[in-house]
């Protein structure tokens, strides 16, 4: 037993002193967004909160404005009003090129068909972000092969989307969302091409990896299923949200 122990004896439960009910303060948050296509209004007063290592589901009936509050947060849409903060940085006030920079250095992205680049080999779609950050060939490709082999799915390195299947493109895809391990992830239907089996199988590895990277997941799903995976559910009808707590 160290000295430190000794003066510290380990606490048994009933005896810890309690813990603040508060939530960890939020690494993403968006407030009472609105953002409409011409006269059609897609958000009308959404706000969501996601802490670091959090995952969230974000449900809700078609055109209830998902999509739209997934990419209003991510900085790739601008709300006409609200706000969208990003570990203190107020993204609403950013302009474009800070942006981009922010996206491609600390955000990853997942969608339903994988959206790899048709000429580009696996391994050398995984290596993009990377690469697109300033990394050096060699390096990047070595860290892509690490993911792909965390992916399992290091065995289609050299294979071109087109030339796998729905499910192994969607693992490539979850690698390249993931390797420059991004503070936080937004995937809109990661599975909803794929059947049961591989969707699962998908879930697991993301979920399994975004953990250990500690990395934010807003995950948008119509699947139940699917956002058993997640911490917390947001759902959102007619532009709205509401967070339902999900015991676990
Ligand atoms: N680029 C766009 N141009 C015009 N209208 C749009 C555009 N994007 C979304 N909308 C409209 O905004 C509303 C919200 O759309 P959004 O895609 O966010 O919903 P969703 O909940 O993600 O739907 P789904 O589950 O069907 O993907 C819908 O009425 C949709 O038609």
């Amino acid at each position: 037993m160290t000295a430190r122990s000794e003066q510290r004896p380990e606490q048994r439960p009933e005896q810890r002193p309690e813990q603040p009910s508060e939530q960890p303060s939020p690494l993403l948050s968006a407030h009472a967004l609105h953002k409409s296509f011409g006269p059609t209004p897609a958000l009308d007063g959404a706000s969501i909160t996601v802490a670091a290592g959090e995952l969230i589901a974000v449900m809700g009936p078609s055109g209830s404005g998902k999509s739209t509050l997934l990419h209003c947060l991510a900085g790739i849409l601008r709300p006409e009003s609200g706000t969208v903060s990003f570990d203190g940085l107020e993204l609403t006030g950013c302009g474009d090129a800070r942006l981009s920079e922010l996206r491609r250095s600390e955000f990853g992205f997942l969608f339903q068909f994988g959206q790899l680049v048709p000429e580009l080999t696996c391994l050398e779609n995984v290596a993009l972000p990377l690469r697109l950050n300033g990394v050096r060939r060699r390096q990047a490709e070595q860290q892509a092969t690490e993911w792909l082999e965390r992916l399992e799915v290091d065995d289609l390195a050299a294979k071109r989307p087109g030339e796998v299947s729905g499910g192994q493109g969607q693992r490539v895809g979850v690698a390249r969302a993931l390797v420059t391990r991004p503070r936080a992830v937004f995937a809109d239907e990661p599975t909803g091409a794929l059947d049961s089996l591989n969707g699962e199988r998908v879930m697991q590895l993301l979920t399994t990896a975004a953990r250990d990277t500690g990395a934010a997941v807003v995950l948008v799903t119509h699947e139940a299923r699917v956002a058993a995976y997640a911490d917390r559910e947001v759902v959102v009808r007619d532009g709205r949200t509401r967070d339902l707590a999900v015991a676990r």
